[in-house]
């Protein structure tokens, strides 16, 4: 059987040189590009790359992607700083190269997949949530891709409950004490030496709390979340997102 021909984009970024000997492991994947910041992206095409994995930054991601879908590569994208215009964006573009697949994972490992999926079972049965998110000093965008989805996964579940409220009688405050609000859901970004990628989940009751922690430890976590994206990618046309769809978490 022939190899899927992959193209890595951002090949010299922590997370890319570490996808690039991930797919150079994998027996039925071939790297056929490992691009980094200056390289043609005609390159792709030259080499008939079939998937790219986009590992950039979020100035980079949007002009990548345009010269993916409008070529039919299908893309994995880790790069974070996503908005509703930016999905809107890129849904559109998708729509003129239907048989296209894009995959948008805030996080690829599958601790963080499970973190975000207890929260959003747990969080209606709790009065108060509240993420915080811990992340090396070098990281371009607060908060974190993967706390903004959790919070946004949370505050929809407490929607569909009908929760109330969040309880907090802060009248007065410093800039920035009580996080940034994400629909509704504080979020707290921690950028610390030493870290990697890390984010807790604190949830709390009458008498009680609960807290889903989750680390990342090394690059390696993400890799088998980027290979099951590249295999699955090929054959789930438009726009995916969230590596949750892909396991059959939903
Ligand atoms: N989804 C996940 O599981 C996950 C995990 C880790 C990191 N990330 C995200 O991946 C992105 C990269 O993270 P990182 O820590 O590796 O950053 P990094 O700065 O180490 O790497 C980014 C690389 O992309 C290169 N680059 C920038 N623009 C480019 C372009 N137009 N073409 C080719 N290369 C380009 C840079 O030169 C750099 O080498 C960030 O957005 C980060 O949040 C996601
Ligand atoms: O190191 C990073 O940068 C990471 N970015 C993603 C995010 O913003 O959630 C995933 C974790 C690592």
């Amino acid at each position: 059987m022939s190899k899927l021909r992959v193209a890595v984009i951002g090949a010299k970024g922590r997370i890319g040189s570490e996808a690039v000997r991930a797919v150079e492991a994998a027996d039925d994947l071939e790297l056929v590009a490992a691009l980094g910041r200056g390289d043609k992206l005609d390159t792709l095409v030259e080499t008939g790359a079939q998937v790219a994995v986009e590992l950039t930054n979020p100035d980079s991601v949007m002009g990548n992607l345009d010269f993916c879908v409008r070529h039919g590569i299908h893309a994995v994208v880790g790069t974070t700083g996503w908005t509703d215009e930016r999905i809107a964006q890129l849904e559109a573009s998708l729509a003129a190269s239907p048989e296209t697949g894009v995959l948008i994972a805030p996080n690829f490992s599958i601790g963080a997949v499970l973190t975000m999926k207890f929260a959003q079972i747990a969080a209606p049965y709790f009065e108060s949530v509240e993420v915080v998110e811990l992340h090396h000093p070098n990281k371009a965008d607060a908060p974190s891709g993967t706390a903004q989805r959790t919070a946004q996964l949370i505050a929809a579940a407490r929607r569909e409950a009908g929760s109330a409220p969040q309880p907090d009688a802060t009248s007065t405050a410093l800039d920035g004490a009580r996080g940034a609000d994400v629909d509704g859901v504080p979020v707290h970004s921690v950028r610390l030496r030493g870290l990697l990628a890390h984010q807790e989940v604190l949830l709390g009751g009458e008498g009680e709390t609960l807290t889903v922690r989750h680390d990342s430890l090394h690059h390696s976590s993400f890799m088998p979340g980027i290979l099951l994206g590249v295999r699955r990618v090929v054959s789930t046309p438009g726009l995916t997102f969230g590596l949750e769809h892909f396991l059959d978490l939903n």
